[in-house]
Order: C-alpha cells, then structure tokens, then sequence
C-alpha cells in the first residue's frame, strides 16, 4: 500500500508499530523518569525544564545544537557509587567526559581519577586534581605521555605492554622518578555488548593474557623492576554492561592470578581493581543495576575469591564513567526538516533531520547504539508517529535515534532533546563536513555555566594554514 502525501503531510494514523521493544506511547508527551536526569520534568507550559530552567530558555542563551549537563544529577551519582562502594576506590573515567570543571567536581565529590591520554591527564592537572589520585591508561602511551605522568606524579599507570615496561624503567632511570604500576591483564570474558566495546576476550588489543602466561611474565618482570612498585592488577571487561556474570569470572580468574604470584614469588599484592563499564538507560527497555545492586554483588564475589585463595581482600577499586556521567545529560537540538517516507509494510516513518548528527554523537553509527528522544519546546496534543531522528550529515547512516514516536504535529524550530547523552558523545564529537562542535553548558538552580564553549568555524579554519 502506497500513500498520497501533501508536501510535508503526516499519515499519523498508519505510522509503523516500530520495533518490538519499542511501545507505541499512551501519551507522547510523558517522559520515562529512568532515561531522564534528576530535575528533568514537563513544565507547565509544556516545555522540558532540566536544572531549574526550562530549555527554550536555556537554548535562547546557548544557541542550538548544546548538551546541557545537570550538575545536581553528576553530582548525586558520582557520590551514590562513593556511598555504594565505601571502602574501594571510585575513579571516574574521564575518558566518557572530561573537562576542567568536571574534574573539579569529581575531586570534590572525593573520586579519584582514571585518564587515558595526556590531554587528559593535563586537563585533570590544570584543574588542580591530586596527580596521587590519578590512575593512567592506555594500551600505546607514548614516552611524553609517560613522562609527564610520572613527572606529575599519578597514583598508579596501569601497563599494557611490555614496550611500555622497558619505555618506563628509561625515564625513571633518566629522571630519578619511580613508578607505581597495575598490570591490566586479559581475563578472557565474553561481556554482553557491542563487540567495539568488548576488552576482555582475547582477540583484540588491550591487557596482558593470562591465559597465555603474558600476564605472569609482565607482573614478574615489574616485581623486579628496580624502577618500578608493582601494587596489584586491573581488569576491564567492556562498556554498557548489564550482567554482572563478566564481573564474576575477571574477579575470579585475576585474583587466581594474584594467588599464583603469590605463591611464585612470595609477594601478596595489594590491589585489584576491576574497571568500569556498568550500563546505563538509553531506553526504556534498558534496565540498569544500582551502584548498591553493583556494589553488593561485586563485594560477594570478590570476598568469595578471596577466601577461596587464603587471601585478605585486596584493596579494590572500580572505574565507572558512563554511569555517572551519561544519564546527567541531554543533548538539544532544533529541527530542520520533516520527511514521511513510505515502508514497504505500508507503514510511514518520519525523517526529523536536525541541526546535528553524527559529527557530535557518532554512537548509532558506530555502536549501533539506540537512544531515546522528546520534543522539548511545547507539548502537543498530536497523535504519537514513528520518527528516526537524523542529522544534518552527508552520509546515510548519520542516525541519532534509530525509532521513536513524537508527535505528528513536529515541525521545523521545534526542539528535540535526546537523554542519556553525557557519555562518550561529546567526547568522541568530530568536526565531519567542516562542523564545529556543540559546546557541553551545566545547568543548576536556574543558571547555566558553560563546561565547553562552542566551537566556531573560525576555530577550524585556523587549522587551515593553506594558502
Ligand atoms: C580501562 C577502562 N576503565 C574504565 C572505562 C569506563 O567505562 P564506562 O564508561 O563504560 O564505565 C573504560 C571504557 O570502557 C576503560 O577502558
Ligand atoms: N566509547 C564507547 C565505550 C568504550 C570506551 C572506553 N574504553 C561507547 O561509547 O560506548
């Protein structure tokens, strides 16, 4: 069955059912509390309000497209791990979000610090956070990266190659400084998610494999490292987990670990840190444990291991960064354009192509990541019609929001904001088709504090040093 359109014309009433997790909503306009930050609600006027501010205000002050983060909802969540997991060690992992003032509030909110990169590492310095409560990662850091770790004096570097022992022990030995180094090791656990996003199986790049005995000889090869403290082993399974199974067997299979080190060299070491990676909600079928289901799990299994080895507790940490960050923003953009397409089912879908893409959330394409959207300037009255989200790019494939319903009624300068967008989207934001990146504002008690300024052509084309 084909369909007649007027130019622009929505047939709502013969619009996809959409996928099957996908509910066909009762009322558009009602948000799901568990995908939206803390102080996101519908106004009054029918408006979202998110940190005490409706957003047409906030974006009549920001511009279009803009992610604003709800610092109240940062903030609650980073102290809700700190509070779950009392005892062990939280780091945030910059590497989903990173900025001066996000670093500030992660030190006052008293976490520590993993980073991966020297920007990085240099953004959580100038922000003032302790270098001893910063841990540093990365599967190929190169020797200033190393160096300016080691100057600053991090916490711990988790290595991830033996080039990388050799390349530390030269600087320590050339500067005098000493290293206090984890070892990331390969547990060889399938986690549940996107393959992308996987790090524990043994086919892809991170960790030592402690499978093929690699683990042991880089720990051995630390522990008599004149330059070097070896103080324990760290795992990362992956990203956007759900099941807690993954944790179970690292935790197992690294603290087995730990006991043959032991027993080969006569040295318990101290710490085990078990990385990040616990979902969040995208959508509504997305149903995420709390830091306290988390943290209750973890401690069972981690205590059972250690009895199972004669052992104490090693002192543990974790390093969430989605799960802090993710659900604390929303990224705001305007529509353009509005665009019924036919299915072959006879069904309609509805193309809203808005003033961003994938240039500032590259997830769908890459991950296949679904997210969720509402229409944030008004509410409407308009029956629910299947939507795909789409960005300004020139690529098929530059999806925001594989399926949704929004209102019928959508038109070009409505606002449409996407939840759950805090993690990994600004953060991996490119400048595709010449395109400045949105800037990333805090919203609190009605005030907006800009985190990342937008950027201007002008700013990309000074990169441009030809004739
Ligand atoms: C070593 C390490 N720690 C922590 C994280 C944070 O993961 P997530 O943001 O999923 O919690 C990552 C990213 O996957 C990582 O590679
Ligand atoms: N960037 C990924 C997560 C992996 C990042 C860290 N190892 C994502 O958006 O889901």
């Amino acid at each position: 069955m084909t369909h007649m359109h007027v130019a622009g014309a929505i047939h709502a009433d013969v619009s996809s059912p959409g996928p099957q997790w996908l509910e066909r909503p009762a009322d558009v306009n009602a948000l799901d509390a568990s995908l939206w930050s803390d102080t996101t609600f519908r106004g009054s006027d029918g408006a979202l309000v998110t940190g005490g501010m409706p957003v047409t205000t906030a974006l009549a002050e920001t511009g279009s497209p803009v992610y604003l983060l709800d610092e109240a909802d940062f903030r609650r969540r980073a102290r809700d791990f700190r509070t779950a997991f009392a005892g062990w060690d939280v780091y945030y992992a910059g590497k989903a979000f990173l900025t001066r003032t996000i670093a500030r509030w992660v030190a006052e909110e008293e976490l520590f610090l993993d980073v991966c990169s020297g920007g990085e590492l240099r953004t959580a310095l100038l922000a003032g956070f302790p270098a001893e409560r910063i841990g540093m990662h990365g599967n190929n850091k190169s020797s200033d990266e190393l160096a300016a770790g080691l100057q600053a004096g991090v916490g711990r570097i988790i290595v991830d190659s033996l080039d990388e022992i050799g390349r530390i022990e030269r600087l320590c030995e050339l500067h005098g400084w000493h290293a206090r180094v984890m070892v990331r090791v390969t547990p060889g656990v399938e986690a549940h998610t996107h393959e992308y996003i996987a790090t524990a199986h043994e086919d892809q790049k991170f960790g030592f494999s402690i499978t093929n005995g690699q683990a042991m000889v880089a720990m051995v090869r630390c522990h008599y490292s004149p330059q070097i403290t070896l103080i324990g082993v760290h795992s990362h399974i992956g990203s956007q987990i759900f099941d807690t199974g993954g944790f179970e067997v690292a935790a197992r299979r690294t603290m087995k670990l730990m006991a043959q080190f032991r027993d080969a060299t006569g040295e318990l070491l101290p710490d085990l840190d078990l990385g990040g990676g616990f979902g969040i909600a995208y959508t509504s079928d997305d149903s995420p444990s709390t830091p306290d289901e988390l943290s209750s799990n973890l401690r069972e299994i981690v205590a059972l291991e250690a009895r199972a080895h004669s052992m104490p507790v090693p002192r543990m940490s974790i390093e969430p960064g989605r799960a802090i960050v993710g659900p604390s923003t929303m990224a705001v953009y305007t529509v353009g354009t509005v665009k019924p397409v036919d299915l072959e089912s006879g069904a309609q879908r509805v193309y809203v192509s808005v003033d961003g893409g994938m240039s500032d959330n590259i997830r769908p394409a890459l991950y296949a990541a679904e997210y969720s959207a509402a229409l944030a300037n008004r509410a409407s009255h308009a029956s629910p019609v299947l939507c795909r989200v789409v960005g300004k790019h020139c690529e098929g494939g530059d999806i925001l929001v594989h399926d949704v319903f929004l209102p019928s009624d959508i038109r070009p300068g409505d606002l449409v904001a996407v939840p759950a967008s805090g993690a990994y989207s600004r953060a991996m934001a490119s400048n595709y088709n010449h395109t400045p990146r949105p800037p990333v504002v805090a919203v609190r008690e009605g005030s907006l504090t800009t985190l990342l300024r937008r950027e201007t052509l002008d700013d990309l084309l000074a990169l441009d040093v030809g004739e």
